[in-house]
Parts: structure tokens; C-alpha cells; sequence
């Protein structure tokens, strides 16, 4: 498991460990670390020449002692300041060590020093920085990003925020980031996490004083002691039997998607409730599906003792009959994930207050919006907002609604009102299609049934769903049914990687 601490947590961590230890350690640490990872990276160490973009603060002043250290190492450093101020010991700290440090002379004509380099080091703004990146450190920044050289980001690429990810102007695309002491949200989370590249964390000593982690990032080993693994008693009614409540005359497919995804995750048994011609279809791709022909409005089927949990919203429609469905499932004392239309209904524009529903409700509920459901189950906000402050949007939902959001897009992430959120680090834009939303609501709800806690369920279907895409064509586009497919490698690699 990877954890990341916010800049306050970080600097209070910091400041109770720096008391206790000279001046200038933690950032001699920093900068060693820096240094080794900027080694690793240079085709050859003697000659090499080095850029760092340095600003104003610390961040600038890690960059200068590491080019020191790679200084001293024969490679030819030179520092390009931006802002009104230098970190004064690690400029001197440079020029001892045969490195030169001058201001940048601005974006309008090219840097010589910036183009010929081996290495670009950004240390223009780390945690002290706010907002999009100003002038001269933008165009600064802008003139490395068309220099041929790899850009190594000192503690976070400039320009992303370190505690949401949000990027509000222009920010440094890094190929690699060295972070120090812990990760920080805004490295798991796009937008920021896509400018980070591959990021290597530095241990500087401030473990023992970071409280829990306010976010988390699992590794392929964590989701593996998730899974569930049948024992030999097993029969399909303990393993569990899940309930589908989507698809619909006008959307057949995605009852077909969302009883493939459990059923490829893994499940005891699926009971499909549908229009006719669903069924129909269900049972033509699935004939392992229990499928009965059942009105929206007729739930009964439903108690404890028949379905370990439901999953109700995928292409199921708003009509009166379906928010009557709705609430008697939310009615329901099993885990119940609410997709799609299931949704729509909750946001309260077909006139039903379903939102108290799940609020009353003392079994887990998850809730799996996209952007713009989110957006409008919040009412506040809009697409655009929840885009770039994911974290703080899926928290927001989960402690307005007393239940488990799973926030679908560019990074997957899970919060609940109690405890960390949750990042999923798998997936691909490829995922952008029609109907994959179904899939997952299908396998999460597998899980679900299974027994698996509602957080760790909706985390490992998230994995597995993107780790499918990836899989399953090895790069190349994928469609919905697709992942149905990829769905038993992504599991096969888990399996073998755990
Ligand atoms: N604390 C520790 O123990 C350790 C900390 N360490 C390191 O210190 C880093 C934090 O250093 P920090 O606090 O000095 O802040 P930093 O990120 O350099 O930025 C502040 C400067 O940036 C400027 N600035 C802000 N926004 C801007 C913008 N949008 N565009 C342009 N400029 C902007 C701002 O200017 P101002 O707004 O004040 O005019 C100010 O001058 C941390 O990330 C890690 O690398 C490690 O050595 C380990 C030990
Ligand atoms: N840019 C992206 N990068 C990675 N995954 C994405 C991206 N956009 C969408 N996805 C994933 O694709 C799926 C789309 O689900 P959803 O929006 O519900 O589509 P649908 O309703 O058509 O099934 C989700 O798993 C989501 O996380
Ligand atoms: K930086």
C-alpha cells in the first residue's frame, strides 16, 4: 500500500522532527536522494550536463544542494533562478562545488543551457506553491517542456496542486518525480497524477512522526489478500448470490454487461430481474443466470437469505415504476451499489427524495457516479469541478449521503465518510466507452455478495476493471464486452501476483 499525507500533516511531521535534529539535515537527506535518482537517469555521470530550475523557496534550495552533489561528481550543473529570491546556502553551496547559478532570462528567446541538457531538474515551487505556476517560472517551465531532455520533478511537478492534484494553470510534466517523506495526494490523483510520471519516494525520517495517511494507493499484492477464495465447503448460496436490477427495453446491453462483470469476477449465483426481452438476451449470452420476468415495481425477491446484495441503476430508466423499484430495494437489508439512472433518481430531478432513502439505510450503500452524476447527485458543482478536485468531490458526496462513493473517470476514487479515501491506480483512457460503467457495476457488486467489505469491494472491482482493459488487448482499443474477456487475466494476475 502506498500512503500520502497532506502539506499541513507534512509540515507538521516535518517541523517535529527538524526540532530534534541540526539545521539543514532534512534537506540534505532530501537532496541526497534527489541526487541518486538524477544518477540513475544520466546515460553517464562525468560530463553530463545538468539544468536545475530553481525557485524562490526550499523546493529550489533541494534542487541546488543535489546539483552540488552531482557537481562533485563531474557533471556540469548550471542553475536557472526564477523569482525575486534564491535559497542563499544551497546557491553557495553549488558554486563551491563548480556548478553556476544565474537568473533565467525570460521565454523570449531560447535557453541554450535548457536545450542542451542531459537532465532537466525541476525545483521551481514544491509544497509552498499556490495556484498555476507565474511568470517567469510558466515560461521557465514551458521552455523545458520543449527541450529534449527527461525532467525530473523535485518533490512534485511545479503547477500541481500537492493536496487535490488540481492543476490550475501551467504545471511541469515530469517524467519522474522524486517525493520526499510521504507520497502527496495530488500524486495519485489526475490531473496531477498524469504530469508526475514514475515517482520514487525518498525516506527523509518523518515516518515515525506521520499520523494514519489521508489517502491511499494499493498495490497489486493488496488487492490479492482482498479477494475472496472459495474454501472447500463452498456451495453458490455462501458464496453468494447477487441481485441485477438494470437493463431495460431501451437499454438491453447493459443488463447483459452488468451480469457478465459478475459473473466474471466471481459469484455463487446471479439473479436477473428484467422486461421480457431482456431476459431473453440475458440468457442468450448467460444461460447460468437465474432470470425471472419481473416488474420493477414487484421486489419481492429481495430478503435476506436469497441475495447477498444488489446492484440496481445500470440502463434500468427514471420512469415512476423504476424510482418504486429503487426505493424498495434501498428498502432492502443487504449492500446495495446504485449506478447510472439509479443515480439520476437519487439526484432528485424526477421529483422522489430517494437521497433520504440512503441516508435511513443501516446496510452499506455505494454509490458509483461518473463526473456529471456527481455533479448533479452535489447540485452545487459542476463536471468541470468535480474533474479537477476528485478527492474532495467523492468525500463531499460520501458524507452528505452517510455512504461509500466510487467516483468513475481519469482516476478511479473511492471515499466513505469514515476512514481514508482510496485511489485505484489501474485503468486506461480507453475505458472511455460506452457500457464499461456497467461491467464494473457489475463486478463491485460480485464482490459485494461475496462478502467482501463495501470500500475493499468497490476497490478491488475497480482494479480488476482496469486492470482488464489493459490486459486484454494489450493497448489497442476495447469495447465494453470486451473487458468481459479480460476480466479472468486481470483476476490470473492478481492471483499470481499475491
Ligand atoms: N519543510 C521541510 O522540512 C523540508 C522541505 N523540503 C522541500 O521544501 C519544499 C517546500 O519548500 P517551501 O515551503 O519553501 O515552498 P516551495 O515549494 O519551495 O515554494 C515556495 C516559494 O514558491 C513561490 N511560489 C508559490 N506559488 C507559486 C506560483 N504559483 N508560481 C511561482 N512561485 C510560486 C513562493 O513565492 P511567494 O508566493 O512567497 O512570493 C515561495 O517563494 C518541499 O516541497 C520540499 O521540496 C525538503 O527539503 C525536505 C525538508
Ligand atoms: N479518461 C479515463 N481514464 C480512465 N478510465 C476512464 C476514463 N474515462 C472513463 N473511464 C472509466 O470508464 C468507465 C465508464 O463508466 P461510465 O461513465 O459509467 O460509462 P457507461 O455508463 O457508458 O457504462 C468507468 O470505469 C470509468 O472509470
Ligand atoms: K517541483
Amino acid at each position: 500500500m502506498l500512503y500520502a499525507h497532506t502539506v499541513d500533516v507534512v509540515r507538521e511531521a516535518e517541523g517535529a522532527l527538524m526540532a530534534r535534529l541540526p539545521e539543514g539535515v532534512l534537506m540534505r537527506r532530501a537532496a541526497t536522494g534527489l541526487a541518486t535518482e538524477c544518477i540513475r537517469l544520466l546515460p553517464a555521470v562525468y560530463g553530463a550536463r545538468v539544468v536545475l530550475m530553481v525557485g524562490s523557496g526550499d523546493n529550489g534550495g533541494d534542487a541546488l544542494y543535489a546539483g552540488a552533489a552531482l557537481a562533485r561528481r563531474g557533471v556540469a550543473v548550471r542553475a536557472l533562478t526564477a523569482g525575486s529570491r534564491v535559497h542563499q546556502e544551497g546557491a553557495a553551496a553549488l558554486r563551491a562545488a563548480g556548478g553556476r547559478v544565474r537568473a533565467f532570462a525570460g521565454s523570449d528567446a531560447d535557453d541554450s543551457d535548457l536545450f542542451g541538457a542531459d537532465l532537466i531538474v525541476d525545483g521551481l515551487v514544491g509544497i509552498g506553491g499556490r495556484g498555476g505556476l507565474r511568470e517567469p517560472h510558466a515560461g521557465l517551465a514551458a521552455q523545458a517542456a520543449n527541450a529534449p531532455a527527461p525532467v525530473v520533478a523535485v518533490d512534485l511537478p511545479s503547477g500541481i496542486d500537492a493536496d487535490t492534484g488540481e492543476v490550475a494553470g501551467y504545471a511541469v510534466r515530469a517524467d519522474v518525480t522524486v517525493t520526499f517523506g510521504t507520497h502527496k495526494p495530488g500524486l495519485f490523483v489526475d490531473p496531477g497524477a498524469d504530469r508526475a510520471g514514475a515517482v520514487r519516494l525518498v525516506d527523509i525520517g518523518i515516518g515515525p512522526e506521520l499520523p494514519g495517511a489521508s489517502v491511499l494507493r494499493p498495490q497489486p499484492v493488496d488487492i490479492a489478500g482482498l479477494l475472496p477464495t472459495p474454501g472447500a465447503e463452498a456451495d453458490k448460496y455462501r458464496r453468494g448470490v447477487l441481485a441485477v436490477r438494470a437493463g431495460s427495453d431501451r437499454f438491453r446491453g447493459a443488463a447483459v454487461l452488468a451480469v457478465g462483470g459478475a459473473l466474471r469476477t466471481g459469484v455463487g449465483m446471479v439473479r436477473y430481474g428484467g422486461p421480457e426481452r431482456v431476459v431473453d438476451q440475458v440468457l442468450a449470452r448467460w444461460p447460468e443466470t437465474v432470470a425471472a420476468v419481473l416488474d420493477p415495481r414487484q421486489s419481492t425477491d429481495l430478503e435476506p437469505g436469497r441475495v447477498a446484495a444488489v446492484v440496481v441503476g445500470p440502463g434500468r430508466g427514471t420512469d415512476p415504476g423504476d424510482a418504486d423499484e429503487l426505493d424498495a430495494v434501498l428498502d432492502s437489508d443487504v449492500p446495495v451499489l446504485v449506478d447510472a439512472d439509479g443515480l439520476t433518481l437519487m439526484s432528485g430531478e424526477t421529483g422522489r427524495d430517494l437521497a433520504d432513502r440512503v441516508r435511513e439505510r443501516s446496510a452499506p450503500t455505494l454509490l458509483t457516479p461518473h463526473a456529471g452524476e456527481l455533479a448533479r447527485l452535489l447540485g452545487d458543482v459542476t463536471r468541470e469541478d468535480v474533474e479537477v478536485r476528485r478527492l474532495e468531490h467523492a468525500r463531499r458526496a460520501a458524507r452528505s449521503f452517510g455512504c461509500a462513493v466510487l467516483l468513475k473517470g481519469s482516476t478511479t476514487v473511492i471515499a466513505h465518510p469514515d476512514g481514508p479515501s482510496v485511489v485505484n491506480p489501474t485503468g486506461t483512457p480507453l475505458l472511455a466507452s460506452a457500457g464499461t460503467g456497467d461491467v464494473l457495476s457489475g463486478a463491485v457488486g460480485a464482490l459485494l455478495a461475496s462478502g467482501v467489505p463495501v470500500v475493499e469491494a468497490a476497490l478491488c472491482g475497480a482494479y480488476l476493471h482496469g486492470r482488464a482493459a489493459e490486459l486484454v488487448h494489450g493497448g489497442a482499443p476495447v469495447s465494453a464486452s470486451d473487458l468481459l474477456h479480460g476480466l479472468p487475466l486481470a483476476l490470473a494476475e492478481v492471483r499470481a501476483d499475491g
